[in-house]
């Protein structure tokens, strides 16, 4: 047999005879969140059809959901019907559903591997675009519409286009102060928004190797942003140590025979990619954004760019058009820009190692008067788990609020928006205008940055940062 990547193996493992144009794949598992799925349940009732697969299918409250009291009112009365429809579409079809209370509630792509729901080799589809999360466990994970939400509950399969494989190496280590949200800001800024359009990204090479499952979350997560379908990272001892005795994994025998199965995952030697490219971390500078989409990213110890700098006008354009929304001027240095809020938290960023890092920094310092700062954890799980660390004590002491889960003030769905002008650090993906309230400006960060710069009141390069005590840090699983 030719060799073959991680992606065409689990899509071959996936692909049913179909006399359809296109490739028709079964699902392993799709999750359902509040802002996608009414639309999709509404089709599939005047459709008359029913959920096939009911036990593949689970749902979790996360983008309206208020994050300081549950009790209190939601952003307006869209958001509110959204999580009652949720709820009661997941009774009416028989679906396992996260509420908001449960104690497994939390964002879908958190959930999703803390639950062993995502495991090596499933296809996973999520209503969501940030569902590439899940494939740093060999799964393939893609976000899909309300239409293909509605042929998933039916059918529990997708016609699918076979995306290119990509391979994005990365070599060296890991620099003092930056993170796998640098890395993979810093390849979004050098590929493009659109580097990764038509294609499943693998990631390879050590330092991917060397990353945990957390931050090998991080970036699968945020690949999307560079246009790509789906990330994917080969499954190894690390994914299978964090996925052991999980709620949802096979248990005994049954676990291993699939780990068996799921160390046949990996891209054969000579596996051909249909692009490659090599990246070397050695020398990266922590990373964050200056405009408004995130391929507008540079290192902190830089400069603004000139849009002039930009030899086509396209870039040039869009240049202009970022500094005049984020308020900056050319040549700025980035490490100047005085800041009102911060954001730790969101899919990309609110894991137990995001919180124990950024904790880290603000252990023993105060947030700047000015400064409005959440940390808000990406589940219930994380939440206790970080409550026990004591990370919340760390957080309250030095002035940071400490909130409930959800996507808070990632997407501006919820009550966790800025007021218009605002400038905040955040540690979500996305920055583009409006994104977190009217008129607000977002820079993307790492947690550890986030965490410097409510302490200073500016974006700040986190190389160097005055380290007050230790904050106890226990094994890396969550
Ligand atoms: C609401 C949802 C459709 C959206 C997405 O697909 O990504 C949201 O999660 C986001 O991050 O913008
Ligand atoms: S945290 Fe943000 S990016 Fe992630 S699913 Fe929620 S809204 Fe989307």
């Amino acid at each position: 047999m030719a060799p073959r990547t991680l992606f065409e193996k689990v899509w071959e493992n996936h692909v049913i005879d179909s006399p359809l144009d296109l490739p028709l794949i079964f699902i392993d598992l799709h999750l359902i969140h509040d802002v996608t799925s009414p639309q999709a349940f509404s089709l599939l009732r005047d459709q008359g059809r029913t959920v096939r697969r009911p036990d593949l299918t689970f749902a979790s409250a996360d983008h309206n959901v208020p994050t300081t009291d549950r009790n209190l009112e939601f952003k307006d009365l869209l958001a509110k019907k959204q999580v009652e429809a949720l709820i009661s579409n997941c009774k009416e079809f028989d679906i396992t559903a996260y509420d908001l209370d449960h104690p497994d509630n939390g964002i879908v792509h958190i959930i999703g591997p803390e639950l062993g729901l995502t495991t090596p080799g499933k296809t996973i589809v999520c209503g969501d675009s940030h569902t590439s999360t899940h494939g740093a466990f060999g799964a393939f994970a893609f976000g899909i519409g309300s239409s293909e939400i509605t042929h998933v509950l039916a059918t529990q399969t997708l016609p699918q286009v076979k995306p290119k494989t990509m391979n994005i190496q990365i070599e060296g280590d890991m620099p003092e102060g930056v993170s796998s949200k640098d890395i993979i800001l810093s390849i979004i800024g050098e590929i493009g928004t659109d580097g990764g359009v038509g294609h499943v990204v693998e990631f390879t090479g050590n330092a991917v190797k060397n990353m945990s499952m957390d931050e090998r979350m991080t970036i699968c997560n945020m690949v999307l942003e560079a246009g790509a379908r789906s990330g994917m990272v080969a499954p190894d001892e690390k994914t299978i140590a964090y996925l052991k005795n999980r709620q949802f994994v096979p248990k005994g025998q049954k676990w291993d025979e699939a780990v068996r199965e799921w160390s046949k995952l990996y891209s054969d030697p000579n596996a051909v990619y249909d692009k490659t490219i090599t990246i070397n971390i050695g020398e990266l500078a922590p990373q964050v954004t200056w405009g408004t989409n995130p391929g507008q990213v540079t290192s902190i110890d830089d400069y603004i760019p000139s849009p002039g700098s930009f030899t086509d006008s396209e870039t040039k354009a869009t240049a202009e058009a970022a500094l005049y929304y984020m308020d900056l001027k050319p040549l700025t240095k980035m490490n100047e820009i005085d800041i009102d809020r911060v954001f730790i938290g969101s899919c990309t960023n609110s894991r137990i190692e995001d919180l124990r890092l950024a904790a880290q920094v603000a252990h023993g310092h105060k947030v700047n008067k000015s400064i409005t700062s959440l940390v808000v954890p990406g589940s219930y799980h994380i939440k206790r788990r970080a409550e026990k660390e004591g990370l919340d004590k760390v957080f309250i002491e030095a002035g940071f609020e400490w909130r409930e889960p959800g996507c808070s003030m990632c997407p501006g769905m919820n009550p966790d928006i800025a007021n218009p002008g605002d400038r905040v650090a955040s540690t979500s993906n996305r920055n583009f205008e409006g994104r977190q309230g009217k008129g607000v400006r977002t820079h993307l960060v790492s947690p550890a940055m986030a965490a410097a710069a409510a302490i200073t009141g500016r974006l700040t390069d986190i190389r160097g940062w005055n380290y007050i005590g230790e904050v106890k840090k226990n094994e890396t699983i969550s």
